[in-house]
């Protein structure tokens, strides 16, 4: 595994290096392979990050190769405040003049999150092709992430046993609130090519310094372990790392 940390100063800047690093996971996943299979995250951070990628310098991506998944959902109608795929539609998806090839999100309509689970890793099966799925596993080139203050991400909770999960592509994890989430698993995320971490803001600086040090190894955040792992925070978020 190799780790490595960007460190900018604000929220833009980090939408600004995250768009960067956007491009070039994108145009190499489809040099290498011809297309890329990409998971999105939800949360604060990301916003800005989307909206930039819908400003006109980004038309150029090579969207018509690009398939769009969520690293997690929540189990609320698609129009709720509380979806990440509404976040993206309307700060991303509606902004672009050329369409990606998929855009897979999950299917809240279902009557159980359960379901709804379920029926995402039959998607993820059916859209990726069969040389992204090796060892019974999709192959993400990237999946973005974030991380909670208690150092969750995606959604897998500290404490809650969908960390545990070896099997399935999908689960159902319960935020500390009890609201039922839709989220890859972390062999899933494990077995991507790529992730990165975009952080932001003070109430973060603890847990990624603990995250960091090894300090918190049983944090769901800190067992992710994919090939290439890569921390994008602004300097609030890393001010605790960088000030001993
Ligand atoms: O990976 C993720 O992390 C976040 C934490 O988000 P933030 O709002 O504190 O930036 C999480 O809740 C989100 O659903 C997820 O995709």
């Amino acid at each position: 595994m190799s780790v490595d940390y960007h460190i900018v100063g604000d929220g833009n800047e980090l939408a600004a290096c995250a768009a960067e690093l956007f491009t070039t996971v994108t145009q190499k996943a489809v040099a290498d392979r011809g297309a890329c299979m990409l998971a999105l995250s939800g949360g604060k951070t990301p916003k800005l990050l989307f909206e930039k990628l819908g400003q006109p310098q980004f038309e150029s991506l090579p969207w018509q190769r690009i398939s769009l998944f969520w690293g997690d959902e929540r189990f609320v109608p698609e129009g709720h405040a509380d979806s990440n795929y509404r976040m993206t539609r309307e700060a991303l998806l509606e902004r672009l003049s050329v369409k990606p090839a998929a855009i897979c999100p999950v299917n809240t309509s279902l009557p159980s999150a359960e379901a709804a689970a379920e029926s995402y890793a039959t998607t993820i099966c059916e859209i990726f092709p069969d040389s992204a799925i090796e060892n019974g596993w999709p192959i993400f080139d990237c999946i973005l992430l974030g991380l909670g203050t208690d150092g969750h991400t995606a959604s897998l909770f500290p404490g809650d046993l969908t960390i545990n999960e070896k099997i399935s592509w999908t689960a159902v994890g319960r935020a500390p609130d009890n609201s039922q989430r839709i989220t890859l698993t972390l062999p899933v995320l494990n077995a991507a090519r790529q992730v990165i971490f975009l952080v932001s803001g003070s109430e973060k600086a603890a847990v990624v310094a603990a995250i960091a040090r090894g300090q918190a190894k049983n944090l769901p955040a800190a067992m992710v372990k994919t090939k290439k792992v890569t921390w994008l925070l602004d300097a609030a978020a890393a001010s605790t790392l960088v000030s001993r």
